[in-house]
């Protein structure tokens, strides 16, 4: 066995197994204590939520915990392996809101027969939590899950791997091409992939200026185009109306790859084709569509990122999901709209072309980080994210209405 994988595998077993339990916040020594925290202290909150459901958020963990909730369908680039296997990146998902955003977040593994099962499991506990981010949901079942579950719930629905990942995409992006001397109005952009992530980080460059027929979109069939009969409804809106049919057609003279598929699936001398200054994202997880090692030799006036923390340039939705659901918290919004994501996206661009903090450059083991082709967007433990992504989003959501509080809190001012 490797040292990594043992070494993975220690830290997930030892010394108690998983990665993240329950504390209390309150004492619960002697029976004055019990008293309170439970019979019959206890009923005094009922009655109050009874009463008022908005109650929770002042009696309950509610308004600072978060479902991580997954049916295991599409576990990173892994695949389908059920729910249970997805439990260590639902628990680490829990590891990252707790460490990164101080919000409290527990997994939920769900097993169901059909989609509307699923949807009718989660819209049945929603109440609970202050926040659902769905997970490692496969499309196109992901597509009516999160619709669904955002028309049945007062509270934010958000599928990480398409919005948090087309958010720090979309940041990356930007930047990458301000660096590169390119727009994205004129980028010519290949998608490897046509999933939950590809179909919403395409969108999103849209939103942000890209021309949806300058892009190509592949799945395992190949290109995307109009001529094709076998499109699920999310698909059909990326076919574009060309010959083009394999990697190499589309790659030559491409700008940009987003790679949001699988493994390896980006050939060395396939890079070659692209344009020059090149921009590839493959963030493919836990192994890209290409190693930057490889990409590295072919290509000197490349910008490269993947999704891992190993490498500079890690395009991750970690910089985004714990840190959207703090604001959209904090201002207790009902839902996250493009406002609040745009307004990600800004303060993660703004972050990373200013100066790094030193307990940063030490935690990344880094001697220095500039903003340029090796650092177009900021390490996960910059403690600047939580606070400006945070701040931005809720009063993105104060803005555009969605937020249920009239003001920031006290501690964002
Ligand atoms: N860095 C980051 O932050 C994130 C990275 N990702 C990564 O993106 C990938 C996809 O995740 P997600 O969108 O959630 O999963 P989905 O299951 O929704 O989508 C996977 C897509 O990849 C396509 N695909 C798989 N294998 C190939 C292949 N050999 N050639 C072409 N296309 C292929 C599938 O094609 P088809 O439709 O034909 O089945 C499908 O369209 C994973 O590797 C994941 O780790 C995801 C989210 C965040
Ligand atoms: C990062 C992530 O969410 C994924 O690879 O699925
Ligand atoms: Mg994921």
């Amino acid at each position: 066995m490797s040292d990594f994988r043992q070494r993975a595998l220690d830290y997930h077993e030892k010394p108690t197994p998983g990665k993240i339990r329950v504390e209390l916040s309150k004492p619960a020594e002697g029976v004055d204590d019990l008293a309170l925290a439970y019979s019959p202290g206890v009923a005094e909150p009922v009655r109050e939520i009874a009463n008022d459901p908005d109650a929770a958020y002042r009696y309950t963990a509610k308004g600072n915990m978060v479902a991580v909730i997954s049916n295991g369908t599409a576990i990173l680039g892994l695949g389908n392996l059920g729910p249970l296997a997805s439990k260590p990146v639902m628990e680490g998902k829990a590891l990252l809101f707790k460490r990164f955003a101080g919000l409290d977040a527990i997994d939920i593994e769900v097993k169901h027969r059909t989609t509307e099962e699923f949807i009718n499991t989660v819209a049945n506990i929603a109440d609970t939590f202050g926040g659902i981010n769905l997970e490692d949901i496969k499309a196109p079942e992901c597509f009516e899950i999160e619709q669904e579950l955002i028309k049945r719930c007062r509270i934010p629905v958000f599928h990480d791997d398409q919005h948090g990942t087309a958010i720090v995409t979309a940041a990356g992006m930007l930047n990458a091409l301000e660096i590169q001397g390119k727009t994205i109005e004129d980028a010519k952009i290949v998608c490897m992939g046509a999933g939950a992530a590809a179909v919403a980080c395409m969108e999103l460059l849209i939103k942000c200026g890209a021309q949806r027929e300058k892009i190509y979109m592949l799945d395992r069939k190949g290109v995307i185009h109009t001529r094709r009969d076998d499109l699920t409804e999310h698909k059909a809106l990326f076919a574009n109306n060309t010959d083009k049919r394999t990697l190499d057609d589309v790659m030559d003279g491409a700008d940009i790859f987003v790679g949001v598929s699988g493994p390896d699936l980006l050939p060395p001398e396939t890079l070659r084709l692209m344009a020059d200054n090149p921009i590839v994202f493959a963030c493919s997880n836990p192994d890209p569509e290409i190693k930057p090692e490889l990409a590295h030799d072919v290509r000197s006036d490349l910008i490269m990122a993947t999704g891992r923390s190993d490498y500079p340039n890690q395009v991750n939705n970690v910089l985004c999901f714990p840190f959207i659901f703090r604001g959209a918290l904090d201002v207790r919004a009902t839902a996250i709209n493009d406002e609040m994501k745009v307004a990600a996206v800004e303060a993660i661009r703004e972050i990373s072309k200013e100066p790094v903090p030193d307990e940063v450059l030490k935690a990344s083991k880094s001697e220095s980080l500039t903003f340029g082709k090796h650092y177009i967007i900021p390490k996960p433990m910059d403690p600047r994210l939580c606070s400006r992504i945070a701040k931005a989003v809720a009063q993105a959501a104060l803005d555009s209405g969605v937020a249920r509080l009239d003001t920031l809190p006290a501690s964002y001012k």
